[in-house]
């Protein structure tokens, strides 16, 4: 495989801008907005569950199951556009998907919180593909130094996390008080068999 390009020369992270161009892109936006079986899951916040700032969607094969608030959860059946964008990322990098998180959010006020994506069923190194559709929105790294980055994430723009980058930073995608659209975002993650 290729040097990979590193976004802002940080370890682990790589931009790929446009890796969709612009008509696929939007295309593919317009395909998920209304396929999507969008719905609020709930997370948990500070010792409470509350509803989570967008609308979610967990997609993939059927053994990928995964855990929420210490429930396991089945995914929904991959849609077809969404087949093609795994095919294509599997192509083009040494690593195998079998589930995508889906994120749709609404407006500015929708948001993610800062977080690892390190949950024990995504193994010790995860690779991450994350693709951005609609709305360009701002997305943040920081090290437990509180060293800070941000990347302006616009449409068909890819994102690798690989390595020891989930160890190494956590991640956010913060509220805006700009007017933005509808903006989705898909994680392509490979789920390890259920342990437990
Ligand atoms: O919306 C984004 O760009 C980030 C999404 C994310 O961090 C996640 O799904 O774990
Ligand atoms: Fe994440």
């Amino acid at each position: 495989m290729s040097p990979l390009p590193t976004a802002n020369g940080l370890p682990g992270i790589a931009l790929f801008p446009r890796w969709l161009e612009q008509g696929e892109a939007a295309a593919l936006f317009g395909a998920l907005v209304d396929a999507v079986p969008w719905s609020v899951h709930r997370i948990h916040l500070f010792g409470r569950e509350v509803d989570s700032p967008r609308l979610s969607c967990w997609m993939g094969d059927e053994g990928a199951s995964y855990r929420y608030s210490g429930t396991r959860f089945a995914p929904h059946p991959w849609l077809p556009a969404l087949a093609d964008v795994r095919a294509k990322l599997e192509g083009q990098f040494e690593a195998g998907f079998n589930s995508v998180l889906a994120n749709l959010y609404r407006d500015g006020r929708d948001a993610m919180g800062w977080h690892r994506d390190d949950e024990p069923e995504l193994g010790d190194s995860p690779v991450i593909a994350s693709l951005s559709l609609g709305a360009t929105r701002r997305f943040l790294l920081k090290t437990d130094a509180g060293e800070r980055h941000a990347i302006d994430l616009a449409p068909g723009d890819l994102l690798l996390m690989s390595g020891d980058s989930q160890r190494r930073y956590r991640h956010a995608l913060p509220r805006t008080a700009k007017p933005v659209g509808l903006r989705i975002n898909l994680t392509f993650r490979r789920v390890l068999p259920a342990t437990r």
